[in-house]
């Protein structure tokens, strides 16, 4: 009998350069570089060279970079309008969705080698513009285009609120980029992989990606753990809640479990970090920082035999509420920097490793039935 792989469970599906992971040790390297060193010394432009064009940039190619990813944050009046026109309330990421599918009408490009990779840069930038303007159209703000800047973080963080960002701001915001640019191939990625595999254009991928982002699951668990500590609201009530919450009910505990990593995820540990930093700011950010302190050691204490450790959404979102942004906006803030892995990885497979995705089912139902017409069905 064939062999399944529920939830594809160590199947490899591709080879990559992009991504290592090794998930018994806490690794994470892109292009084989740490991630810890990459958020301490380089930008998440300076990422996005990296995973496109296999190393980092020189002085002159990063100027370059800018430059292209700066003349690119325009989009279709179209598209703006579209995103505007959605309720208010509409989920964020739907709103992603709706305009990624407006933008493939209009550039849904055929896959060339020798522009993929411009191709890409572009939709990172238009990323920008849409998930700012996510933000502003639910917020019952004006649209805005991001401005060029020195720093792609900058610019995003300038066309969210309307506001200069400080440098700390700036700092958070390119570090989250970083640490969310790319996992491999989880979940949201592999559907853009097998969109990508019929040869439909780099946009419908990330349409396709975002579907998979969504879900609590994946991408939807920043805004899940953090809705847990909303919900604990005191750090005094965080044990009461955990005992009644995962030890009684026995949720799942958002934010902890990790299909690769066995032990801490890396990038938990330095969204840690910021969240410390930045939560210093404010009363109330400081408030879930501790909060989730205190989740993260009962979870630890409950789940360690399991290998079950807080994944890269545990720390994020007390990043992003202390960078001002509204809970709805965690998972669009996550799929904005993961455009880079979604769109790195499909010029990979397109390129050197496309064939049409197409696995099977094995079937368990009647072997062979003869049809009873409707009026003797009894
Ligand atoms: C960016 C990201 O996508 S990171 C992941 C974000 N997702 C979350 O934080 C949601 C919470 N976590 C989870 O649901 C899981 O850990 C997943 C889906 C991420 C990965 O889990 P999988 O490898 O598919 O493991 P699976 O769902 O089969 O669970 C295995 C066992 O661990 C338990 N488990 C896994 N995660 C958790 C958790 N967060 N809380 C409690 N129990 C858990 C399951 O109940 C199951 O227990 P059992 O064997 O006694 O039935
Ligand atoms: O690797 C995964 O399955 C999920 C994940 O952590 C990510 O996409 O960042």
């Amino acid at each position: 009998m064939s062999q399944i792989s529920r939830g594809l469970e160590n199947v490899f599906i591709k080879t990559t350069a992009l991504t290592y992971i090794d998930g018994d040790n806490g690794i994470l390297r892109y292009g084989g570089f740490d991630i810890d060193d990459l958020v301490e010394h380089t930008s998440f432009e300076e990422v996005i060279h990296l995973m496109l064009y296999g190393d980092l940039p020189t002085k002159v190619q990063l100027q370059r970079l800018k430059t292209s990813l700066n003349e690119a944050y325009e989009i279709p009046q179209q598209v703006i309008d579209t995103i505007y026109s959605l309720p208010r309330e509409s989920d964020a990421i739907g709103m992603m969705e709706t305009a990624f599918s407006a933008l493939s009408s209009i550039y849904g490009e055929m896959w060339n080698k020798n522009t993929n990779k411009e191709t890409a840069i572009k939709l990172i930038a238009k990323a920008s513009t849409v998930t700012a303007n996510v933000l502003r159209a639910k917020e019952g703000k004006k649209p805005v285009i991001p401005e060029s800047s020195d720093s792609f973080a900058r610019s995003f963080l300038s066309a969210s609120f309307a506001r200069t960002p400080t440098n700390d701001e700036v700092k958070a915001m390119d570090a989250a980029l970083i640490l969310y640019a790319d996992h491999e191939v989880p979940a949201s990625t592999t559907a853009a992989l097998v969109t990508s595999s019929t040869l439909s254009d780099m946009y419908s991928c990330v349409v396709a990606a975002l579907a998979a982002l969504k879900g609590p699951l994946h991408g939807g668990a920043a805004e899940e753990a953090f809705k847990q500590f909303l919900e604990i609201g005191e750090p005094e009530r965080t044990e009461e809640w955990f005992k009644k919450k995962i030890l009684e009910e026995k949720s799942r505990l958002m934010g902890f479990g990790h299909r690769v990593y066995k032990t801490y995820d890396p990038r938990a540990k330095i969204f840690k970090r910021y969240a410390q930093k930045l939560s210093e700011r404010s009363n109330e950010a400081r408030k879930y920082f501790e909060i989730a302190l205190k989740v993260e050691e009962l979870g630890i204490e409950k789940f360690a035999e399991k290998h079950i450790y807080p994944n890269t959404d545990f720390f994020s979102g007390v990043v992003f509420y202390s960078l001002g942004f509204p809970v709805y906006m965690f998972t669009s803030l996550f799929a904005l920097s993961r455009t880079l892995g979604w769109t790195a990885h499909v010029i990979e497979y397109v390129e050197d490793q496309h064939r049409l995705i197409r696995p099977r089912a094995l079937y368990i139902g009647p072997l062979k039935r003869e049809v009873i017409p409707i009026e003797l069905r009894g």
